[in-house]
Parts: structure tokens; sequence; C-alpha cells
């Protein structure tokens, strides 16, 4: 039987119970067969005893080690995968740079959650499970297709296992979402996997039974606590939160809207300011969790679904709960700062085997459609992660538009949201083949990176907006007059005073190579005066000998009285040795002073040189602050240029101002809303990324 409405699917006889009931999808169902009204599989005691404790299921194939998610590390993502516990080779048909098992993960990348859902009874009769988590990162799988037989270890950002709670789901993928939506970054949670698998469990869940409750529900919970919190803390005057969801199905590319099925199917448009959204669809204030509750509630009742093989209430469309979150500030200077964000929890149709799930007619049509849809999800998946690899230059066809979903939910897949996909996944072994395929899925969408800013807008009146216009023109005046022209002369005296130190400095090292020529010069003088005064000296010195023989000779001759045979006197030859020896004294001395003068003027010449050495380097740190002083002034003129900017284009986007009016006396004041225009947040929407962690945002996605 093809998808239909779950209220229409009850007996008269069960209108008053049926939202409730309803709502509560699989809780009816038990097994692969469509037998309703077989006891809820939670009554076999798979049910966890209580939240944040999940009880071990005596049903669960292959036990896993516990998962290090309690209550204080709920909300964290394990930081890095734990050690295996032995080495197995990667599965050949993960892609190597799938990030399976690699930390080149970022905090913005897409984050996989794989959760594996508890054996029934008869799958754990059949024999061994395809598979087994083996820590709170790792899980253990059948290699795929012909390669059935090899286990492969796989790594995720998390791996719940059979025994996991849904509060476990919760403290791990719902908390830190709920802080993303507080701190104004978009987020998305996408359930995927087979049909049966447990994704709508995971969405969703029992709505009447506390411990069974879903993501959505525990979300909104969440969200309205802390919604309050903040509200407490500053007081509601200062700060406001508004929330508004939708809730749409999209069964066959046909989009209804699921809080008025009746209505005719939606049209998706495209809008610069708003990006992709679906015209027409019923957009409902949310007040508290009782309205998100009664909200999820109505979407659910409506969602088409249908007893299959596989599933006895399978979900045959897609269903996107979409919730904007917004807070306005109120700052004192009239004006109020918005934050909002999206986020969509989106419960993907299963896909499924056609063969496996025994559809004909018109339900073979409908499986085709949501396997159709899911393989573009793949391909979008696939080629986004390529032309990510590729890197922003290379252009790379992305097929967002050959799927409705994919058209609408582009923002989530490489776009401004944090996402997180959990892939819900059957540990029997009929259902390797399937299982595989969707852990390979989760593989790729692991490499997904997403740019998620805080999106931020300021609003006011448009009073506000002029008087804040009026101080930002005063302030610009006043920094032309004030700054600019003593800027500019500034700038110009350090560049003029940067120039002469340069050109001194340049005089100055002339001067100190001339002077170390000189100094040069006088050693050689210096050294010459030395050699000739040695020479003048060693002159002297065979004088003074041959004087001193002479006269002795003189001696010898006057004593034998044969000094009239010589040729000259003794008197006179002691005359001549005397006068040449004080020619070679004087000599020696002229060398002497020669010699000192030379030296003087060397070290003189040297003391110059080092003088002018140190003046240079003064001169040279005096010129290296000018040109320091002359970048400093260039920057604050660049500055003042883009403040100027600034302004302008602030202007520029301003509307024509238009008379004021006067309020009437006792007139109420203006609504909440009446400061927002609807729509204008996405177009003006100016974030930053380094916000998002400024802004406290505790989680770890
Ligand atoms: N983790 C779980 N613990 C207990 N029961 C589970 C779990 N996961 C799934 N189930 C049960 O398995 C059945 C099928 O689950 P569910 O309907 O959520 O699958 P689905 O993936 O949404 O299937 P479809 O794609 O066909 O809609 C339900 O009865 C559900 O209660």
């Amino acid at each position: 039987m093809p998808g239909r409405r779950r209220c229409a699917a009850r007996g008269p006889e069960n209108e008053a119970a049926k939202p409730e009931r309803l709502a509560e999808k699989g809780a009816a169902q038990g097994a692969a067969t469509p037998l309703r009204g077989k006891p809820q599989r939670r009554d076999r005691g798979t049910v966890p005893a209580a939240s944040g404790t999940p009880a071990k299921t005596p049903s669960t194939l292959g036990r896993p080690p516990p998962l290090a998610l309690g209550p204080a590390s709920g909300a964290k993502w394990p930081s890095k995968p734990p050690a295996t516990p032995r080495s197995a080779p990667r599965s050949s048909a993960s892609p190597p740079e799938s990030g399976a098992g690699t930390s080149s993960a970022t905090s913005d990348n897409v984050k996989v959650v794989i959760r594996i859902r508890p054996a029934r009874p008869e799958e754990e009769a059949a024999g061994s499970a395809c598979v087994q988590q083996r820590s709170g990162q790792v899980l253990e799988a059948d290699g795929p297709g012909h390669e059935r037989r090899r286990r492969d270890e796989l790594h995720y950002d998390a791996v719940l296992g059979a025994d996991a709670a849904q509060d476990d789901v919760f403290q791990l993928v719902g908390l830190p979402v709920v802080e993303h939506c507080m701190s104004g970054l978009n987020a998305s949670i996408f359930a995927y996997g087979q049909t049966g698998s447990g994704k709508t469990h995971t969405m969703t869940g029992m709505l009447s039974n506390a411990d069974q409750r879903g993501l959505a529900p525990r979300i909104f919970d969440a969200l309205f606590a802390r919604i309050a919190q903040e509200e407490t803390r500053l007081g509601r005057e200062k700060l406001r939160y508004s929330v508004r969801c939708t809730y749409l199905e999209i069964y066959r590319e046909e989009l209804t809207d699921l809080l008025r099925p009746a209505g005719p199917p939606l049209a998706l448009r495209l809008d610069a300011a708003r990006g992709a959204f679906v015209d027409g669809l019923e957009e409902r204030d949310i007040f508290n969790s009782d309205d998100a509750m009664a909200l999820i509630r109505c979407g659910s009742e409506h969602r088409r679904s249908a007893a299959t093989a596989m599933n006895a209430d399978s979900s045959r469309s897609h269903a996107v709960l979409a919730c904007q979150v917004e807070s306005m500030r109120r700052e004192d200077s009239g004006l109020a700062s918005v934050r909002s964000s999206r986020l969509y929890l989106v419960d993907l149709a299963g896909s499924e085997r056609v063969r496996a799930s025994g559809a004909g007619g018109a339900q073979l049509r409908e499986t085709c459609a949501i396997n159709s849809s899911l393989t573009t999800l793949g391909r979008v998946i696939a080629e986004l992660v390529e032309a990510q690899r590729r890197g922003a230059a290379a252009r790379h066809h992305v097929p967002y538009r050959d799927s409705r979903l994919t058209f609408l939910l582009q923002d989530c897949l490489g776009g401004n949201a944090r996402t997180v996909i959990v892939a819900a996944v059957s540990p029997a072994a009929e259902h390797a083949g399937e299982t595989r395929s969707t852990l390979e899925f989760a593989a790729r969408a692991k490499c997904i990176r997403n740019r998620a800013v805080v999106n931020r807008d300021t609003r006011g009146s448009a009073d506000a907006l002029r008087g804040q216009l009026a101080c930002l023109e005063r302030e610009l005046e006043l920094a032309r007059s004030e700054s600019r022209g003593p800027l500019l002369e500034e700038l110009a005296a350090a560049q003029a005073d940067a120039d002469r130190e340069r050109a001194a400095a340049s005089a100055a090292s002339e001067e100190a190579a001339t002077v170390r020529v000189d100094a040069a010069r006088a050693a050689v003088d210096a050294r010459r005066h030395r050699k000739e005064a040695a020479r003048w000296e060693g002159h002297a010195f065979a004088l003074q000998l041959e004087r001193d023989a002479l006269v002795a000779a003189m001696v010898r001759a006057a004593g034998a009285g044969t000094a009239a045979a010589a040729a000259e006197s003794p008197l006179e030859l002691a005359q001549r040795l005397g006068a040449e020896r004080a020619a070679a004294v004087e000599g020696i001395a002229a060398e002497q002073s020669a010699r000192r003068a030379a030296e003087d003027r060397a070290a003189a010449a040297e003391s110059h040189s080092s003088g002018l050495e140190q003046a240079l380097e003064a001169a040279e740190r005096r010129a290296e602050a000018a040109r320091e002083q002359a970048a400093r002034l260039a920057a604050r003129e660049r500055q003042l240029r883009g403040a100027y900017k600034d302004i302008q284009s602030i202007m520029a986007s301003l509307p024509p101002p238009t008379p004021r009016s006067t309020p009437r006396e006792g007139a109420p004041p203006a609504p909440w809303h009446a400061l927002t225009s609807p729509g204008s947040s996405a177009a003006a929407w100016e974030s930053s990324a380094g916000e998002a962690s400024s802004s406290g945002d505790p989680s770890a996605l």
C-alpha cells in the first residue's frame, strides 16, 4: 500500500487516542513483518532502564564495551579516536580521504554518529551481527559485497551501540545543537539509514514515554529551558527570544505542509535574502515546550507511512522540522542587536532494496522515488567532497538542484550550518549490504566541511539609526578636521626628517671611507719611517765601531812615534769621524721624529674614523626611527580612510528620512516585532566565525 497519512489509517473508534498513538511510530509495531498489534519491541526488555544510564540489552549482538557518554561528557565529542584494540585492514570501499579514522576533520566538518539498533529476536536467532560497536568511536563491520567475510574496523565521530539510551543520543547530538541555536549558529541533524533502522525512533521517538522521547522533543525542552534562563538573567525588557517552526514533508518530490496537509502542494523558491525556501509554508510561533510537542505530534500524525515487509510503520517521505530562533537584545543606544539561527531536524525516508521490501505497484513506485531521492543526496555529498578536495579555485558542479531535499537544505551540506548526521544501522546479518552502504555514505559525509558563522544583525527605529548616523558623521568630520591635517603635516615632516637623516648618514659613510684610506696611508708611511730609522741606527753603530778602532790606532801610533807617517792626522780623523757620527745621530733623530709624526697621524686618522663610524651608526638609528614613524602615520591615514568609507556605506544603505510622527498620547508601545522587518535578517546577516567561539559556545561540534 503506498504512503498514507498516519491519522487516516486509524479507525473512528480510536479517534480520541489518535494523536498520541500516531506519533509513537514504531511503538505499536514489532518487527520486520507488518504485524500490527504485536507487542511493542520495547516491552521485550530492550528499553534502557533510565535516562542517562543505558541498560544492558540481553538481546544485543556482540556486546560492545560501555560507551563514554556519561552526563558530564555527554555533550562533548570524543576528542580523537581511541587506540584501536587491534590492527585491522581499513575498508577498501571507504574513500582514503573519507575521514573515517583520520584526524583531518575540523570543528566545522559534518559530524557523523553511527547508531546501531538493537537486534530483534528473529535477527538474533538468525546468526552473527554484521556490525558491532568496538568503542565510543570505532565499530567493526562486514566487508562489502563479495568481501563480506572480511571484517573492517571503521572510525566515526561517535558510535552508539544497541544499548545507548535516547538521552545518550540527546546529550551527544542534541545538547550542542541547542547551544548553537542560543548563540546564533545554524544547525541541522539528519537521520539517515535503511528502512527500519531506527531513524524516526532517534529523531522523534515515543512522545508519551519520557524515557523514549527522541531528539526533537528533547531539543525543544532544553531550548526553552535555556531561553527562560537567559531571559531571566538579563531581564525580558533587555533580551527576548522568539521561536518559529515549520514542518514539511517531501513525498515523491512533492512538498506538503505537515501542519496544514489539506492545502495544495507547495513550491520551492529561491530568494537572494532568504536562500531556498518553501512558499506558503505555515510558520507557527512556539512559546514553550508544550507548543513544540503539539507541533511535533501534529506533524507526525500527518506524515505518510505504510506497512512494508521491512518496517510495519515505515515513513514514506522525508520530514523536515525547521525552527527559527531569534534573540533581540536592546542596547542603551536604542539599537537592538539580533541573533538568529535556523535549526533543521531531518528524518529521511529509509532506503530499501526493492526485492527485500516486497513492494509492488504504487508502493514500488514510492520505493523507487525514495531511493532515487537518497541517491541524489549521496551524489551531492560525493560531489561536494570532491569539490572541497579540489579547492575553491576548481569549479565543480554540485547537483543540489537535482532534488527538492538537497536544494532546500543546501546550507546544511557545505554551507552556513553545523551539521550532524545520525546514521542508523541494523545489526542483522541479512541487512549487511544496506548497513555497509550506510556506513560508507556516513564516511563520505564526514569529509564535508561547513562554514558556520554567527548570524547577527543590528536593528532599530529610524530615529535611532538616524541618530547613530549623525554621530558617525560628526565623528568623521572631527577626524577629518582635527586629525587629518596635522597628521598629514606630521607625516610630511617625518618623511623630510627621514630623508635628511638618510643623506647625513650617506655623507658620514663616505667621509668614513676617505678617513679609513688616509689612516691606511699613514700606517704605511709610519712603517717606512720605522725601517729608515733602523737603517740609520745600524749606520751610526758601524761608524761608532770605526771611530773606536781609529782612536785605538791613533793612540798606538802616537806611542810608537810614527804619527808623522800617517796620511791623515789622528786629530783630523777623529774630527771627521765625530762629524760623521753627529750627522748619523741627526739622521736618526730626524727619522725618529718623522716616524712619531706618521704614527701620530695614523692614530689621529684612526680615532677620526671611529668617531665617524659612531656618528654613522647614530644617523642610521635615527633614519630607522624616522622610517617607522612614517609607516605608522601612513597606517593611521589608511585607517581613517577605511572608517570614512564604512560610514559612507552605512549612510548609503539608510532609507531617506521620513517625517517624524508623534505617537498618540497613551498609545501602547510598539510591539516586539515592529522593530524587525520579516525576512530582513537573512539579508543583513553579518557574522564572524570567531564570534561563535567568543560567544561562549560550549559545544564541541
Ligand atoms: N535504538 C532503538 N532502540 C529500540 N527500538 C528501536 C531502536 N531503533 C529502532 N527501534 C525500533 O525499530 C522499529 C523501526 O524503527 P523506525 O521506525 O524508527 O525506523 P526508520 O528507520 O524510521 O524506518 P523507515 O525508514 O521505514 O521509516 C521501531 O519499532 C522502533 O521503535
